[in-house]
């Protein structure tokens, strides 16, 4: 067996990869002639910045399964993978909880303001006046997507107590978590309208690109904030830039950008931005759960055994 590893794998993945077949790994191949090494190969693994086209999977002949380190699967021809026969397996739920906590630590630095407080302590200053803040407690958590990361973000919220709103048009797989958790579901509008934290948790589709647009935001509150954790194309980021330089919302914190990594951007230049090279998932915990749980999902389709974290 060849299993091509495209992007950056932890050695726990890699071991048990190993184990059945010879890995071509190189953390950086997604950039480099990837058909070519997918001539003969049986397994292809990618992480998120890999463009697995209908081209790229023409290319490869003998493939039988597709590996994808994380969640999010836009970068995959997934209708291409399907026509072709070859399963595409993902690490369902393996960063959620990062996810979630990168989430609190967002609302909790736009609460807190602890960075900009040291610098004033570290430059000499003292105003304990000048960083009075605001809690969480009592706060409204808007969700757009309650799915695994949505659902597990509330979890947390409740416990802060927060007032939690969901919006999600097709949540049956997670109602339950949704009550269980404090979620009221909601539209979108009523999300929007009345969340202190508006957060993102939505795949990136045809129905979700730039769902987040002028109008959108201009339903927000002037204090609020939105975190995106979800994808950059989720957000139309020409009009997310004019609304923040125009103070129409409080601020917005970013994991995930529409160019990753990005050319320079009108958004640096904003105080009200947090900015963050898409790490939100990238806990040694959740890399080591998404590389373990994805290859040994690989080789289960590699044996003919079946798998639970087949994309449907
Ligand atoms: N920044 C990072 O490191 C990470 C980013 N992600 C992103 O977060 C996304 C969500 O991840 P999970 O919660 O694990 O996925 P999930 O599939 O469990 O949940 C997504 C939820 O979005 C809902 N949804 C779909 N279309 C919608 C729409 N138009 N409006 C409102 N809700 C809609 C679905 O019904 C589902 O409940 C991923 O697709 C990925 O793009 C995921 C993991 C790490
Ligand atoms: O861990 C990564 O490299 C990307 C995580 C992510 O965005 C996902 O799981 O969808």
């Amino acid at each position: 067996m060849k299993i091509v590893v495209s992007e950056l794998i932890w050695e726990e993945g890699l071991q048990i990869l190993s184990e059945l077949g010879n890995v071509v790994y190189d953390a950086n191949l997604w950039k480099q002639d990837l058909a070519r090494e997918l001539v003969d190969a049986d397994a292809l693994v990618v992480r998120n910045q890999t463009r697995v086209t209908r081209e790229l999977i023409q290319a490869a002949p003998r493939l039988k399964v597709i590996g994808r380190l994380g969640v999010g699967l836009d970068n995959i021809d997934l209708a291409a993978a399907r026509e072709a026969g070859i399963p595409v397996v993902y690490a369902r739920n393996a960063n959620a909880i990062s996810v979630a906590e990168y989430v609190f630590a967002a609302m909790l630095t736009f609460a807190r303001r602890l960075e900009e407080a040291t610098a004033h302590v570290k430059g000499g200053g003292w105003n304990r006046r000048l960083y009075t803040r605001m809690e969480l407690y009592g706060k409204t958590l808007g969700l757009i997507g309650t799915g695994e990361i949505g659902t597990r973000l509330a979890y947390r919220a409740q416990a802060f107590g927060m007032k939690i709103l969901g919006y999600d048009p097709f949540v049956p797989p997670y109602e339950v978590a949704c009550t269980e958790f404090g979620v009221q579901l909601t539209d979108l509008k009523t999300v929007l309208s009345q969340a202190d934290f508006v957060s993102l948790h939505v795949p990136l589709n045809n129905a979700t690109r730039n769902l987040i647009n002028r109008e959108t935001l201009s339903l927000m509150k002037p204090s609020a904030y939105l975190i995106n954790t979800a994808r950059g194309g989720v957000v139309n980021e020409e009009d997310l830039y004019n609304v923040l330089r125009e103070g129409k919302i409080g601020g917005a914190a970013l994991d995930v950008l529409a160019q990753e990594p990005p050319q320079d951007s009108p958004l640096f230049k904003l105080d009200n931005v947090i900015l963050t090279p898409h790490i939100a998932g990238l806990t040694e915990e959740a890399q080591v759960k998404t590389s373990v749980l994805v290859a040994q999902e690989v080789v289960k389709i590699l044996r003919g055994e079946p798998s639970s974290c087949v994309v449907r």
